[in-house]
């Protein structure tokens, strides 16, 4: 696990798009994207290489994160639009490349298992992009998820749900239940970069980085990952021991060797 800490959401976001850009120019891609706010830096970052710097996206594909259940695509805040409309539409993204989980499935189990098969039949995630709750969840695997779960439904805490409330304007809307890819799906990417910035985050990246491998906190799952890059910011990296460290090795990283 690498811990890369950049003095501002600016800087962490273009090396977020730094990783993006290289595995979509060394060819077709899969691409794992999350929603949330902390990733929307890297997508704008990105849709300005996109028109400046010709960044191309047309072989690229895309695999959701997670999805609200009971919430249509078409509605406003179901992460398929919220994708949609923060990144895909403003690139030369194919929707029809956008895969993400029905949220109205007649039968949820039967839809998470098919996108589990779904990801695998395009040959895995190349970079999974991930945000972190301040309860240390990933995706939406709230603390208890099993550390190999596969995609499923999951019952979301009263806090997820407090904290994505200005999303639906009030706390009633927001839904009780989503789809989720599992840890163990997740931890099947090759490349995990998990992006946190602001304060806020601060106790859950220091319990994820250096606090013990726990469904107590999901995000620790990272810690098994053969290629894991956090990213984040000065206040996000404000709980962190070891941080003299990391910016350290930061600046005697050998230049052959990439995030
Ligand atoms: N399902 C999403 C997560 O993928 C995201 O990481 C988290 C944090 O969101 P934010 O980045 O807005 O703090 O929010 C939601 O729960």
């Amino acid at each position: 696990m690498e811990i890369v800490i950049r003095s501002t959401p600016d800087e962490v976001a273009s090396t977020v798009a730094d990783i993006v850009e290289r595995s979509v120019r060394a060819g077709p891609t899969t691409l794992g994207l999350a929603t949330g706010s902390s990733p929307l830096g890297s997508y704008r970052e990105l849709i300005r290489r996109h028109h400046d710097d010709g960044l191309d996206f047309s072989s690229a594909r895309v695999f959701l994160l997670d999805e609200y259940v009971g919430l249509p695509k078409s509605h406003e805040q179901s992460y398929f639009s919220v994708i949609r409309s923060e990144f895909v539409d403003r690139v030369d993204l194919d929707p029809d490349r956008l895969h993400g989980l029905d949220g109205r499935a007649h039968d949820l189990a039967a839809e998470a298992a098919r996108y589990d098969a779904a990801i695998a039949a395009a040959g895995g995630i190349d970079v999974q992009l991930l945000g972190i709750g301040s309860d240390g969840h990933i995706g939406f695997n709230e603390p208890g998820s099993s550390l190999t779960s596969r995609t499923r439904i999951k019952t979301l805490t009263e806090q997820t749900r407090l904290d994505n409330a200005s999303f639906f304007g009030s706390v009633d809307d927001v839904p009780h239940h989503v789809l989720t890819q599992g840890l163990g799906t997740i931890g099947e990417a090759r490349h995990l970069v998990l992006v946190a910035v602001g304060a806020g985050k601060a106790d859950a990246i220091a319990a994820a980085v250096e606090g013990p491998l726990t469904a107590f906190c999901p995000a620790s799952v990272l810690q098994l990952h053969r290629h894991a890059t956090v990213v984040v910011d000065e206040a996000a990296a404000g709980r962190l021991a070891l941080a003299d460290y990391y910016r350290y090795a930061l600046r005697h990283k050998p230049t052959w060797q990439q995030f």
